[in-house]
């Protein structure tokens, strides 16, 4: 087994990374289970394709599970106020540990849930999918979203424990594969061009499922992301901020889309980093040759590079009035995330959203 710990003092965390994980799921959970009971959250097609196998691994635990629709609209308050009412009426404490089941959405959802609900209870990220299982089950950023925008209404809460079974990969579909497998490339953009050599030499293999693959960028993402956040829990010093490349132009993809199932988040970043690569090399900052082997590396994959490919063809200002609502604003500025190559990104304060604006409409011809 891998375990990989997420330094933050009196609330770190193991990430514990084992093929067949979620067999023994119950070695790790009877000890948090008050009363032998857990409260687990999923969704309908993670609850297909992996309830009984967690069940199994749980046997002598009784496990109160809430099944949710699949997709992104789940981040709702509509799904969050059903979900605490779920919680208070099974009776959840505190110290109890209520086990998110499933990929982002459910983490999400259920980490936010259980920030609130009583001011506070435990949780345990069991992630399912590949954007889970390397990026949104380790860090504690927990949300649902507004009409205004992705991630509005949320809290810092880090889970107690991840417990992450690179097997339960083999139920998911290929389309969700390659849109986690967008979350492992940030890595390499952000500051570790070998891993993003290896992605480019690797990619095929991961996305067929090929074990030592999987269990490579999964530990060398889990890696990445336990430091940055372990350096910078609440995204204050620049440090952060670094995973959010491609997410300030994706987000507001993601809510030209509505949130829907026509662009997946994973998609989004995909055209998101491939945006800022180019937008940085249009300000003179990157190697133009950096920002087109960046995008040919996701289209090789069959991700999307550009808004066009995302199926948005909204104007560089709406795009712009989107990001408008981005979390990161300080002081009526939106810092980008830019690059001044691969493994190179900065966070940029000097940026005129008139001029990505401008940058976006180029794009459209
Ligand atoms: N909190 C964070 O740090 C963070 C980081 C990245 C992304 N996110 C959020 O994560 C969300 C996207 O997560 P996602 O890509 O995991 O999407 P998702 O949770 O919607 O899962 C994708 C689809 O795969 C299905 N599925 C999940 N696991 C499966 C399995 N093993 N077998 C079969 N089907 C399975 C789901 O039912 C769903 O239909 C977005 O809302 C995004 O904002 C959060
Ligand atoms: O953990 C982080 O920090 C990230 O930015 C990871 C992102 O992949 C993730 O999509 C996150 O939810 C985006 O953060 P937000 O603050 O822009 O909502
Ligand atoms: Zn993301």
């Amino acid at each position: 087994m891998t375990r990989i710990t997420v330094a933050l003092g009196a609330r770190s965390y193991p990430v514990d990374i084992e093929n067949g994980l979620l067999d023994r799921a119950g070695a790790v959970l009877a000890p948090l289970a008050r009363a032998n009971r857990l409260f687990l959250v999923t969704d309908v097609n993670v609850a297909a394709a992996q309830l009984d196998r967690f069940r199994a691994g749980c046997a002598g635990i009784e496990i109160e599970a809430v099944i949710l629709p699949a997709g992104e609209s789940s981040k709702s308050w509509a799904q969050l106020e059903a979900l605490t009412d779920r919680m208070l009426d099974w009776g959840v404490e505190r110290g109890d540990h209520v086990v998110a089941l499933g990929g982002g959405v459910i983490g999400d959802l259920v980490g936010f849930a259980s920030a609130i609900v009583k001011r506070g209870c435990n949780f345990v990220q069991v992630p399912t999918t590949l954007l889970a299982q390397v990026d949104s089950s380790v860090g504690g950023k927990t949300a649902i979203n507004a009409r205004a925008g992705k991630n509005l209404i949320g809290a810092f809460h880090q889970p107690a424990h991840v417990l992450i079974d690179p097997d339960v990969l083999d139920t998911l579909g290929s389309r969700e594969t390659r849109a986690g497998y967008a979350e492992v490339v940030k890595y390499g953009l952000i500051d570790d061009p070998d891993f993003f050599d290896w992605c480019e030499d690797n990619a095929g293999a991961l996305l067929a499922g090929d074990g030592a693959a999987r269990r490579h960028a999964i530990a060398r993402s889990v890696e990445a992301k336990a430091r940055i956040v372990g350096e910078d829990e609440r995204e204050t010093r620049d440090r952060r901020a670094l995973l959010n490349l491609g997410h300030t132009f994706g987000h507001a993809l993601e809510a030209e889309t509505g949130f829907s199932e026509r662009l997946l988040h994973g998609e989004a970043v995909a055209a998101g980093m491939a945006l800022a690569f180019r937008y940085s090399a249009a300000r003179g900052l990157c190697a133009p040759d950096d920002a087109e082997r960046v995008s040919r590396h996701l289209a090789a994959v069959g991700l999307p590079t550009s808004a066009a490919e995302a199926h948005v063809t909204a104007a560089g200002a709406t795009l712009v009035a989107h990001m408008a609502h981005d979390k990161k604003m300080a002081g009526g500025r939106l810092p980008f995330l830019l690059a001044r190559g691969i493994g190179q990104t900065f966070v940029a304060k000097d940026v005129e959203l008139e001029d990505v604006a401008a940058f976006l409409d180029s794009e459209r011809g």
